[in-house]
């Protein structure tokens, strides 16, 4: 997907997180390590930072399954884009500042509304889960 700007996902963004999020089975997983100045709390990554992880894997995993929907696995389709519609988050666990992992599944499909679960984790454990709802903007917007 380049050029790429997405503060999430852009690879073109060199002020962004960068994330690479991939398929592995029904989920779509991407492994992020934060930089130092990332922290909130002493010793834990900022929950914005956490947010916006979650935000842009969900909607790039809805993204790709309206993609694998049309029969489209490899190639990027630029008609079809995905926004966050609303996204609702528990920190359930303070975030380590060291690698961490998400993984997310798609629960339903309602029309133009993919309903997205992901979880944050640190070293296999659940510290952030959220439920996002990714909106395809209709054809002509
Ligand atoms: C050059 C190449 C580049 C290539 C590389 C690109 C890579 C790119 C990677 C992208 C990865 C991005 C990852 C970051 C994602 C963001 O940051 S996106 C930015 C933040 N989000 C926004 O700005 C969204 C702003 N909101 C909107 O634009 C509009 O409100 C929306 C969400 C499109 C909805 O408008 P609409 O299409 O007119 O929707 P509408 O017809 O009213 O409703 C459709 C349905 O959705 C429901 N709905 C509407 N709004 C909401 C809502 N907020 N919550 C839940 N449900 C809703 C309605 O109830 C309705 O449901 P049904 O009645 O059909 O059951």
């Amino acid at each position: 997907m380049r050029p790429n700007g997405c503060f999430g996902c852009g690879q073109d963004n060199p002020y962004g997180l960068q994330i690479e999020s991939h398929w592995e089975g029904d989920e779509v997983v991407c492994q992020w390590t934060p930089k130092e100045y990332m922290i909130g709390p002493p010793n834990y990554l900022y929950g914005g930072i956490s947010a916006s992880l979650i935000d842009c894997h969900s909607v790039n995993t809805a993204l790709s399954y309206a993609h694998k929907k049309v029969g489209n696995d490899d190639k990027y389709d630029r008609s079809i884009q995905m926004v966050t519609g609303s996204m609702n988050l528990r920190y359930i666990k303070p975030v380590p500042m060291r690698e961490v992992e998400l993984r997310a599944t798609v629960e339903k499909v309602e029309g133009r509304k993919y309903f997205i679960k992901t979880e944050l984790q640190s070293d296999g454990i659940t510290c952030v889960r959220g439920d996002v709802v990714a909106i395809q903007l209709k054809a002509a917007q």
